[in-house]
């Protein structure tokens, strides 16, 4: 049996690390185990413009350890507003990545996207600037069912804008079907997907059965067991268009343990370990460094990180609760034992 595994430093690509004394909070975490991180720009209010951007990568860094070398790669979030000079300033500042939440469908998504297709010419100035379009990619109707908003999305929105725009390079995030994954596969270049670790490690059951398990709600919801084997066949397969995102989305544990509790698993605690135990379920421990390390700036078309990180397997058990003297957050799988914990140094 393994006891040591030693991989290039990890990137996520897909990250909140909000803001104030939540940012101040979680963000050691993320530091401490990725090199960079496509840091969300779903706060409130939205970070719509490359000002507002730098000053946010100014704050996260202040909330970095002083021997951090973690960089956090600032997005924007795109409104029915956002315009082709807008993503020429983002261009020249070093942004790297807008985001397109659809108006209404997740967490402070409310100033979102009402009709992508008046975004044309912003999304062709962004594939000629390589910048990347990230997408949630759920669909908002009322009339379609929760489970069905990722495939509406891919065949309603997606696909078009895909053939609109073949130069532009897009990663579908936090994908939860096999459809999604299927239709990744299927396309010849441009599109690639991040997966989350609680879509590798759990399905509705974990949500559903024996009560309503709020910390394990997070948007796109958790699919039926069939989907989930999709998703853990893909990310284990060594193809390189389905690399690691978090999606790590902390909140408040009395705003998840509530009549309407929000949306969003917080996973940046122990991202990697949570990473390494599926991989190891999976029989398939050598392919996480592909994974983790080398396909998400692969496809971004950033260098590999040339450090290392070494988890050793040491059991632990997941706290109930974390930093409860402070804005208590309930972690993903709390009170179940990790097999992997990261070396220092
Ligand atoms: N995933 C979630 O359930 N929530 C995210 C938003 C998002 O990524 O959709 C959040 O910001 O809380
Ligand atoms: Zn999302
Ligand atoms: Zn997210």
């Amino acid at each position: 049996m393994t006891d040591s595994i030693t991989l290039t430093r990890p990137d996520d690509w897909h990250l909140h690390l909000r803001d104030g004394a939540l940012m101040q909070q979680v963000t050691p975490a993320s530091a401490r185990r990725f090199g960079r991180a496509i840091v969300m720009p779903n706060l409130t209010p939205p970070v719509t413009t490359t000002a507002e951007a730098l000053a946010y990568r100014e704050r996260i860094l202040g909330a970095c350890p002083p021997e951090s070398a973690f960089t956090p790669l600032m997005t924007l979030y795109l409104t029915d507003n956002t315009t082709p000079e807008m993503i020429r300033e983002a261009a020249a500042q070093g942004i790297i990545a807008c985001k397109l939440y659809p108006a209404g469908a997740t967490t402070n998504s409310d100033s979102g996207v009402m009709d992508i297709r008046k975004l044309q010419a912003t999304l062709e100035t962004m594939a000629e600037e390589g910048i990347l379009l990230l997408v949630h990619g759920e669909v908002t109707q009322a009339e379609i069912d929760i489970f069905d908003r990722e495939k509406a999305f891919i065949d309603n929105v997606l696909e078009p804008l895909l053939s609109r725009l073949p130069e532009l390079r897009v990663v579908m995030e936090h994908i939860t079907t096999a459809d999604a994954a299927a239709f990744v596969r299927s396309r010849e270049r441009n599109l690639g997907a991040t997966i989350t670790p609680q879509h590798l490690l759990f399905n509705r059951n974990h949500l559903l059965v024996g009560g309503i398990r709020p910390h394990f709600y997070c948007l796109p919801i958790l699919k039926r067991r069939d989907h989930q084997e999709a998703l853990r066949e893909v990310a284990i397969s060594g193809d390189s268009r389905f690399f690691l995102g978090t999606d790590s989305a902390p909140h408040d544990r009395y705003r998840k343990e509530s009549a309407c509790g929000c949306a969003g698993c917080y996973s940046a605690f122990a991202a990697i370990e949570l990473y390494a135990q599926f991989f190891e379920e999976a029989g398939a421990l050598e392919r996480l460094e592909d994974f983790a390390s080398h396909f998400g700036p692969d496809f971004y078309g950033l260098p590999r990180n040339n450090d290392r990180i070494t988890l050793r397997r040491a059991p632990w058990t997941i706290p109930e609760v974390l930093h409860e003297d402070a804005e208590p957050i309930v972690p993903l799988n709390a009170g179940a034992t990790l097999n992997w914990q990261l070396a220092d140094g």
